[in-house]
């Protein structure tokens, strides 16, 4: 089935490996909880068509593994992504005390303007709680990043952290912040997509194509 959008958006899902990436995407694209999810192998791919302020916006989104092995190919998915998601564990500290590596790659490796948003996911654990609210939102403001607790689990303020990063991106469109026709922008006009296509540069990939190909964004 054909599906027609105003803008494609390339966005990220980072984080420590169990902070529960892979449940947060299965939430958002199928509005399910994943049951057994396994640690994820390099990156996994995901897309949806959302309205954000009168506009259809095509999410291309790719989720990484966050397991140390396999930082060298996850790192290579991050070029020209426009927005991602940054996901910590509320129930554990470990996986709030690496937040700042993982922003220094997104910045360094996908864009300095990237817009992100802080999750604080599985929201639905307090009683385990080892992050408070307070603390994490303080850091999201010192790192210029937008915060929300999450769980996906029960889907709670999942669809609001993809949509609201998206919001903030054609924000940014609107008001010239940023140039959906500048090569490594993470955005594309549906008719730009076409043409790097055309000229055999796909905007979207499936995850076992080379890394390159991703890139162009
Ligand atoms: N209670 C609860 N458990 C969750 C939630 N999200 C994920 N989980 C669980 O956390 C574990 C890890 O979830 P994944 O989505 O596989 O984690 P990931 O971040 O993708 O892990 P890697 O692929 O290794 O980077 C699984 O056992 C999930 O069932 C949540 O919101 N609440």
């Amino acid at each position: 089935m054909s599906e027609t959008y105003d803008f494609l958006f390339k966005f990220l899902v980072i984080g420590s490996a169990g902070t529960g990436k892979s449940c947060l995407l299965h939430q958002f694209i199928e509005s399910k909880f994943k049951q057994d999810s396994n640690h994820t192998i390099g990156v996994e791919f995901g897309s949806r068509v959302v309205n954000v302020g009168g506009k259809t916006v095509k999410l291309q989104i790719w989720d990484t593994a966050g397991q140390e092995r396999f930082r060298s190919v996850t790192r290579s998915y991050y070029r020209g992504a426009a927005g991602a998601l940054l996901v910590y564990d509320i129930t554990s500290r470990e996986t709030y005390n690496a937040l700042t590596n993982w922003l220094t790659d997104a910045r360094t490796l996908a864009s300095p303007n990237i817009v992100i948003i802080l999750c604080g996911n599985k929201n639905d654990l307090d009683a385990d709680r080892e992050v408070t609210f307070l603390e994490a939102s303080r850091f999201a403001q010192e790192n210029e990043l937008m915060f929300l607790e999450t769980s996906a689990l029960t889907g709670d303020n999942v669809e609001e952290a993809f949509l609201k990063c998206a919001r903030t991106i054609l924000n940014k469109i609107e008001s010239g912040e940023l140039d959906p026709e500048r090569m490594g922008s993470g955005v594309h006009t549906e008719q730009a997509a076409l043409q790097l296509l055309e000229q055999g540069r796909p905007h979207q990939k499936s995850p076992d194509l080379p890394a390159e190909s991703a890139c162009d964004l």
